[in-house]
C-alpha cells in the first residue's frame, strides 16, 4: 500500500495500529486478549452497550493518581520553602460534582469561575477555605456568592472589580480574600486563544508603567487593595496560558512575579504571603507531544523560585498552582461509533492529487469543539477489535453540518474500518464535555466513571426530551 501524500510530517505509520501509545491513554486502559479496548477491566463494547455512543469514559483511577501526582509533587518540591504547595483543580477543564469529591479527597482544593462551578462545589460540600474563584466580569451575584460561602480566595481582575468587590465585603461588616491576577507579558508557546499573559487581552492587571503616571495597574490595585477595610490581600496569581510544554514561559512569569512582590515590599514594607503560578502544563494528544511529568515540573519550579527569592531577600511565599487539563485530560477517552465512510480525490499542495479517507462517527464538534476552536490535534484507535489490515490515512469527522467538524485531522486507521466498528479518542477529559453544545439539536453524550471493573454514570446524557423541553411552545 503506498502511503498517502496527505499525512502531516509529523505523524509517522504505525508499525502497529493497534497499539496504544503509554502517554496518550489513561493508565489503565489496555487492549485484552479479544483485542478489543477495556479500561479497568470494562470493555469498548460492554460500555457502548450498556451506555450508548458518544460517550465520555473516565478512568477515576487514572483522574485521581494525577490529581495526586501533582499535589504529592508539588508539596515535595516545596517542603523545604515554604511548608509545600496548594494545588486548585481548575474545574473549568471538567466539572461535576463525583469529580469536585475526587480532587477534595485526593488532597487538592478548587479552583472555579462562575456561581455554577461554585454550586457545584457547595453540592460537593468542598469547604469555601478551599475554593477559589476567577473570572474577568464576576456578576455582584457571583461575588455575593463566595463571601456567603467563605471563599479562600478572590481572584480580582482588574481595578473596577477590586472596587465592587470591596465595597460589597464592606458593606457585610467583612473583609474578602484576595489574591491580583497580573499579567506578566510572557508571551506562551499555545494557540493565541488560549495564551493569557501577554498585555493585549481581557484577563489581569498589567505589570506595565502607564506612560503617564509611571504606576502600573498591578500597582495601583496593589495600593488599593492593602488600603482597602473591605479587602485582605493574600497576594498575586499569574496564568501563563494552556496547553504549554516548555517551562521558560511558566519560570519567566514567577520571576516577574516575585520581582513585584519584591517591589511591594519596598513599597509597603509587606511581604505578601501567596503566590499563585496558574495551570497551563500540556499533555500528548498525539505522538508529537511529550509532556513533562509533574515531578520534574515541580522541581525545576521550586528551584526558580527558591534561587529568585534569595536573590530578593524575599521570604518565599506559599506557592500555588492550577492545573486542570493536565489532571483531567489524559484520564478519558470518547468512544464514537462510525459510520459512513467514504474516499475522495484532493489536490496536493505540489500539484498532484491523493486520496483522504473520511471516517464519519455519530459526534462531532458539539462533543468536542476543540479542533475547530483551536486546531487541536487528537489521535484515534479502533476500540471495537485489533485488526491486522494496514493502516491508512484517514480523517475522523463528526457529524454536523458543519465542514470544519473534523474530529482527528490526521489518523492512521486500519483499512478494514468499516461502519458499526467502535473508535476510541483519547485525551478527551478536558475542555470537551465542559464545551460541548448542543449544535443541530444533538443531545450531550453521558460522562461514565470506570474503576474496579464496573462503570457508572457521573453525568447523565441528555435526552431529545431534555432538548424539547426547553422549546417554550
Ligand atoms: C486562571 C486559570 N487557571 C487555570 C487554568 C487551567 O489551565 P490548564 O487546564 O491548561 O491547566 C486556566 C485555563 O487556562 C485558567 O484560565
Ligand atoms: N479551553 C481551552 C483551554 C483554556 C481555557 C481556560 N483559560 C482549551 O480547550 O484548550
Amino acid at each position: 500500500m503506498t502511503l498517502s501524500p496527505l499525512a502531516p510530517e509529523w505523524l509517522s505509520h504505525p508499525a502497529d495500529a493497534n497499539a496504544l501509545r503509554p502517554l496518550m491513554w489513561a493508565r489503565d486502559v489496555t487492549r485484552n486478549d479479544a483485542g478489543e479496548i477495556e479500561v479497568a477491566g470494562v470493555s469498548a463494547g460492554a460500555l457502548a452497550k450498556q451506555f450508548g455512543t458518544p460517550l465520555f469514559v473516565v478512568s477515576e483511577a487514572d483522574f485521581r493518581a494525577r490529581a495526586r501526582d501533582f499535589k504529592d509533587s508539588f508539596d515535595a518540591a516545596f517542603a523545604d520553602l515554604c511548608g509545600g504547595a496548594d494545588v486548585y483543580y481548575a474545574g473549568k477543564a471538567f466539572l461535576c460534582t463525583e469529580v469536585a469529591r475526587w480532587v477534595a479527597s485526593e488532597g487538592l482544593r478548587l479552583d472555579t469561575c462562575s456561581g455554577g462551578e461554585l454550586a457545584v462545589a457547595r453540592r460537593a460540600g468542598i469547604p469555601g477555605a478551599n475554593l477559589g474563584l476567577h473570572g474577568n466580569n464576576k456578576s455582584d451575584a457571583e461575588l455575593t456568592r463566595a463571601l456567603d460561602m467563605g471563599l479562600g480566595r478572590i481572584v480580582v481582575d482588574s481595578l473596577p472589580e477590586l472596587e465592587r468587590l470591596g465595597a460589597l465585603a464592606a458593606s457585610r461588616g467583612e473583609r474578602a480574600n484576595v489574591m491580583l491576577r497580573l499579567t506578566p507579558g510572557v508571551h506562551a508557546h499555545t494557540h493565541d486563544f488560549i495564551a493569557t499573559a501577554h498585555e493585549d487581552q481581557k484577563f489581569g492587571l498589567s505589570m506595565a508603567p502607564d506612560p503617564e503616571t509611571g504606576v502600573s495597574p498591578a500597582a495601583a490595585a496593589v495600593a488599593a487593595a492593602l488600603g482597602h477595610g473591605g479587602i485582605t490581600l493574600l497576594g498575586l496569581h499569574c496564568h501563563i496560558g494552556s496547553q504549554i510544554f516548555e517551562p521558560e514561559g511558566f519560570e519567566l512569569a514567577a520571576k516577574r512575579l516575585l520581582g513585584f512582590l519584591s517591589g511591594v515590599k519596598a513599597e509597603h514594607g509587606i511581604e505578601l504571603p501567596e503566590l499563585d503560578l496558574g495551570g497551563g502544563y500540556g499533555i500528548a494528544y498525539t505522538e508529537a507531544d511529550t509532556p513533562r511529568p509533574p515531578a520534574e515540573i515541580a522541581k525545576a519550579m521550586a528551584a526558580v523560585v527558591g534561587a529568585t527569592c534569595k536573590e530578593l531577600g524575599l521570604a518565599v511565599p506559599r506557592i500555588s498552582i492550577e492545573p486542570g487539563r493536565a489532571i483531567a485530560g489524559p484520564s478519558t477517552f470518547t468512544l464514537y461509533r462510525t459510520g459512513t465512510i467514504k474516499t475522495v480525490r484532493v489536490d496536493t499542495a505540489g500539484g498532484g492529487t491523493a486520496e483522504r479517507r473520511y471516517v464519519s462517527v455519530d459526534g462531532g464538534m458539539s462533543d468536542n469543539a476543540r479542533p475547530v476552536l483551536y486546531d487541536a490535534d487528537y489521535s484515534a484507535v479502533l476500540a471495537s477489535r485489533a485488526s491486522e489490515d494496514d493502516a491508512v490515512m484517514s480523517r475522523v469527522v463528526g457529524k454536523h453540518c458543519e465542514s470544519g467538524d473534523i474530529v482527528v485531522r490526521d489518523v492512521y486507521l486500519p483499512a478494514d474500518t468499516a461502519d458499526g466498528d467502535l473508535l476510541a479518542v483519547p485525551g478527551t477529559g478536558a475542555y470537551c464535555w465542559a464545551l460541548s453544545s448542543n449544535y443541530n439539536y444533538i443531545a450531550r453524550p453521558p460522562v461514565v466513571a470506570v474503576a474496579n471493573g464496573a462503570a457508572r454514570l457521573i453525568i447523565r446524557g441528555e435526552t431529545e426530551e431534555d432538548l424539547l423541553s426547553r422549546d417554550v411552545s
